[in-house]
């Protein structure tokens, strides 16, 4: 069975005249054990793809199914349990609540999903150990780097045995050093069993993936194009 797979997938935003349609008709799929990278020109519906594989974000048209379960007839209770425990979201702007610490925000999808405190703060520091940061634990976000912070993004998306891993350019704050061990974590959570999508504007990076797909305006332009044509597609779209 395939983790995550979009089928005849359209979205438009607005009406009329000012419709922008940022998903045409795409089908995608991604099994156990690959990583997809995605990628293409400002504008050609990668952040959208994710949103919707992730639950965020309903198509206008077509299905998306998590695991065999169509997204579009869950309720938002059993969406957000959905999205707790099977799919881990690295988004661009990380996204961490400031309240709350590195290993807090790492160990509240646990929490709401059961887990005792000590247990959950107990697995967050491991996540947290697995991007080198379990020295940060108890500091809040405000308090620590960009990098950090997307370090803390990343252990929140990897924790626990989620089997969807969504990445959206989750290297952006990162040097080079830990962007590729960040991406040797994904690589490695991909090996044991989880599905992973990744955008990336770096074909370096997609170097990581099993499978690149190609964006342009909406649609999935090559799916099987090798590497070196990664360039000149973003090129083009520029
Ligand atoms: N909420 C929205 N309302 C209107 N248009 C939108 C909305 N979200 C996305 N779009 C449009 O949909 C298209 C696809 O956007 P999307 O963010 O998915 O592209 P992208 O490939 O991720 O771009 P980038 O690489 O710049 O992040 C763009 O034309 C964008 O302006």
């Amino acid at each position: 069975m395939t983790v995550i797979s979009l089928t005849g997938v359209h979205r438009t935003h607005g009406a009329g005249d000012a419709t922008v349609h940022a998903l045409r008709g795409v089908d995608f799929s991604v099994p156990p054990g690959e990583l997809v990278a995605v990628m293409g020109p400002s504008g050609s519906g990668k952040s959208t793809l994710l949103n919707l594989a992730g639950g965020l974000d309903s198509p206008t048209r077509g299905t998306v199914e998590v695991e065999g379960v169509v997204l579009g007839g869950l309720s938002r209770r059993a969406l957000a349990r959905l999205r707790r425990r099977s799919i881990g979201y690295v988004f661009q702007d990380f996204n961490l609540i400031p309240s709350l610490t590195a290993a807090e925000n790492v160990a509240l999808p646990l929490e709401l999903d059961g887990m005792s405190v000590r247990k959950a703060r107990g697995t967050a520091v491991e996540s947290l150990s697995e991007v080198g940061i379990e020295d940060l634990a108890d500091r809040f976000p405000d308090d620590m780097s960009g990098g950090q912070q997307q370090r803390v993004a990343i252990a929140r998306a990897v924790v626990g045995r989620r089997r969807l891993i969504l990445a959206d350019e989750p290297t952006g704050a990162l040097d080079s050093q830990t962007g590729e061990a960040v991406l040797k974590l994904l690589r490695s959570r991909c090996d044991n069993g989880a599905a992973g999508v990744l955008v990336t504007h770096d074909a370096r990076h997609a170097g990581w993936a099993d499978r690149v797909i190609f964006l342009r305006d909406g649609s999935i332009v090559d799916a099987s194009a090798p590497l070196p044509d990664a360039d000149s597609l973003l090129e083009a779209g520029r």
